[in-house]
């Protein structure tokens, strides 16, 4: 009994709960019978391929677009009907955010909260700066902010209403590695305060540090689970050989039977099968080249996303 009521409470807690999201436009179905959930405090992971369908998704879980069939609720409210409700309390950074270059960091800051006629709006900007280690460069023109610095300026906006859920569309596209890592180590500081991030990335090492992932393509949920999961349940092996030698072999192994992928690393080559037996003993010629280690591993998050999109390719041509 204590079970059920837990999991029920569980259940309704959810931040997002949507089920067969579908939107076409025209001919085109660009988001075919999403579902999914995102449970409070999460951090949830939404990848695929360039036009797969994640912002589209984003905008309709945000009561931005209404979907043309399916349903749900975020943050307890319904989609459809209470999309207003949902706009006003979540904070959702879009991949071209606009800021004023000419405004200093604190004068956008409480741009923002004068247009959405926030409350305590000193306090607020306040708090954000202090929040996201701006404060030292308040008084600095946005426009001269590298672009880490205006990407976390961009976070500071749409958290200044302190939202209990952020939608962040590829937040760190084309930011350095430095000002990704920092920025996600401010991703991990909100969700350990209980706030709930759906963030698209197209960056491996970002997906690494999601607790949740989406892979999405062609508009169809194709994986979801954690990342270990999906390495997991992905069915892939992998061997890797290291080694000078290792670049010229790539050319050879990718006309293998019973090779599926060859990638180039630097000096070293992820080799991927769906059969690990078969890719054993294709590969049981070169394990004795001379200057070439290889090794049998579990495969990269990267492998699997790769595979999952070379096999979607082939469903959906
Ligand atoms: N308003 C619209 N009218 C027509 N087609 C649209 C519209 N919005 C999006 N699309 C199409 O829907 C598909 C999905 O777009 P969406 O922006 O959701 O993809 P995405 O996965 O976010 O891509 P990216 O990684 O490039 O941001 C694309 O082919 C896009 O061209």
């Amino acid at each position: 009994m204590e079970l059920i009521s837990a999991t029920k409470a569980g259940q309704m807690a959810a931040v997002i709960d949507v089920a067969g999201l579908t939107k076409r436009y025209g001919e085109r179905t660009v988001v075919d019978g999403l579902t999914m959930r995102v449970e409070p405090g999460q951090i949830f992971g939404f990848l695929g391929p360039n036009g797969s369908g994640k912002t589209t998704s984003i905008r309709m879980m945000c009561g931005l677009l209404t979907p043309d069939s399916g349903s749900g609720q975020t943050l307890g409210y319904d989609i459809v009907s209470d999309s207003a409700a949902i706009k006003r309390q979540v904070g959702y950074m879009t991949q071209r955010f606009g800021l004023y270059e000419d405004l200093s960091l604190r004068e956008n800051l409480d741009f923002v909260a004068r247009v959405y006629g926030m409350d305590r709006r000193r306090e607020r900007v306040e708090a954000a700066l202090e929040r996201l280690g701006l404060a030292a460069r308040q008084h600095q023109l946005a426009g001269k902010l590298s672009g880490g610095w205006k990407q976390r300026l961009a976070l500071a906006a749409c958290m200044l209403h302190e939202p209990r859920l952020l939608l962040l569309d590829e937040p760190t596209a084309g930011v350095d590695p430095k000002a990704r890592r920092d920025f996600w180590d401010e991703i991990h500081r909100l969700s350990d305060q209980g706030v709930t991030v759906l963030v698209s990335t197209h960056y491996m090492d970002e997906a690494e540090r999601c607790h949740q992932l989406g892979y999405i393509a062609y508009g169809r949920l194709l994986a979801l689970g954690r990342p270990d999961e999906l390495i997991e349940r992905s069915g892939l092996s992998t061997w890797t050989a290291e080694g000078a030698s290792a670049a010229g072999l790539a050319e050879r192994l990718e006309q293998t039977e019973g090779i599926e992928m060859v990638t180039r690393f630097g000096n070293t080559l992820h080799i991927s099968g769906t059969d690990a037996e078969r890719l054993e003993a294709v590969l049981q010629p070169y394990l004795s080249l001379p200057n070439t280690h290889w090794r049998a591993e579990s495969p990269s998050l990267e492998d699997v996303f790769i595979h999952l999109m070379r096999q979607s390719a082939d469903n959906f041509g």
